[in-house]
């Protein structure tokens, strides 16, 4: 499939999860954040709109705690993404600093796609940042959304709060980094037969049968979450990319239409 079109994406919505952010239960990849600083900021300085959505709240929220499990109970769960969503975002602060970058933290509950204003102040609030050459950093705000009967504030994944945020902005693509190198034909981690897919055109069954579980204790998407992602993107004739985040400046190669990865867009008619 020729990805020369990926070289007019300007808007870049790039989702990296809590796998890539940690390099084990307990310590956090300084690493990894500090090249997806760079390469974010070289992106957004060569006049590209760059969003980023990272989860990690609760994954470095446990590496300042010097906790190895979950959490059960949900207070619990809150007070610790909220530790680490203020840890993660003094980390990105300093690290974008280095790159002569400034970073703005907007955080969402699920609840603003009910709300037509909040949806709109959502919107403004991110395009205000993306007009003054801010990089929005995205996250849940884990530590007040929590779902009541009857008010369904909670995305509980990244995955999926991306892509209503590439929709929310009119971002051109959306590229998910995640420690696999994209959708495989099976879980990798625990079928080594499985291959890479670099391209899909349509979501359906055989491609949703795919998707085995999560690849941390404190991922939550895992990639069915990723493959409703694309769904979600691909509707609204949008691409999506997941690749690996172990070297951050793969997004060059991607947005440079070279084949990493797996691209998920829906065919043109006359391509059908
Ligand atoms: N078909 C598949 N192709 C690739 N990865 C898969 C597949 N099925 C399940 N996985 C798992 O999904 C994990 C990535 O999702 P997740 O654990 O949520 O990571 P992240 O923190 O990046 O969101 C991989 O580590 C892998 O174990
Ligand atoms: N808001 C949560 C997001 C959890 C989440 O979606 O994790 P992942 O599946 O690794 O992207 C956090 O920051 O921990």
């Amino acid at each position: 499939m020729n990805r020369e079109s990926l070289k007019d994406c300007s808007r870049v919505v790039i989702k990296i999860g809590t796998n890539s952010i940690m390099k084990s239960p307990t310590k956090v990849d300084y690493h990894k954040i500090d090249r997806l600083a760079f390469v974010c900021s070289t992106l957004q300085q060569e006049g590209k709109e760059v969003i980023l959505v990272s989860s990690g709240a609760v994954g470095v929220g446990a590496s300042a705690l010097k906790m190895n499990k979950y959490p059960s109970s949900i207070a619990e769960q809150q007070a610790l993404a909220s530790v680490g969503q203020s840890a993660l975002m003094n980390l990105y602060s300093r690290f974008f600093q280095h790159y002569g970058q400034y970073v703005g933290q907007i955080l969402m509950t699920r609840d603003i796609i009910d709300y037509p204003n909040a949806y709109h102040n959502c919107k403004t609030a991110i395009n205000s940042l993306l007009n003054k050459k801010i990089i929005p950093i995205i996250n849940e705000n884990d530590a007040v959304s929590v779902d009541e009967l009857g008010h369904c504030t909670k995305f509980g994944e990244n995955d999926t709060l991306s892509a209503v945020v590439t929709e929310l902005i009119d971002a051109d693509i959306l590229i998910i980094m995640s420690d696999v190198d994209g959708l495989y034909t099976a879980n990798p981690q625990t079928d080594d037969s499985a291959s890479l897919i670099p391209f899909v055109s349509e979501i359906n069954e055989e491609i949703l049968s795919m998707a085995g579980g999560t690849g941390s204790i404190f991922s939550t998407g895992g990639m069915e979450t990723k493959l409703k992602a694309a769904e979600y993107v691909m509707a609204l004739g949008k691409s999506m990319v997941i690749t690996s985040a172990l070297n951050p400046s793969i997004v060059f190669s991607i947005l440079g239409g070279e084949e990493c990865g797996t691209l998920f867009k829906k065919l043109e008619k006359q391509h059908q």
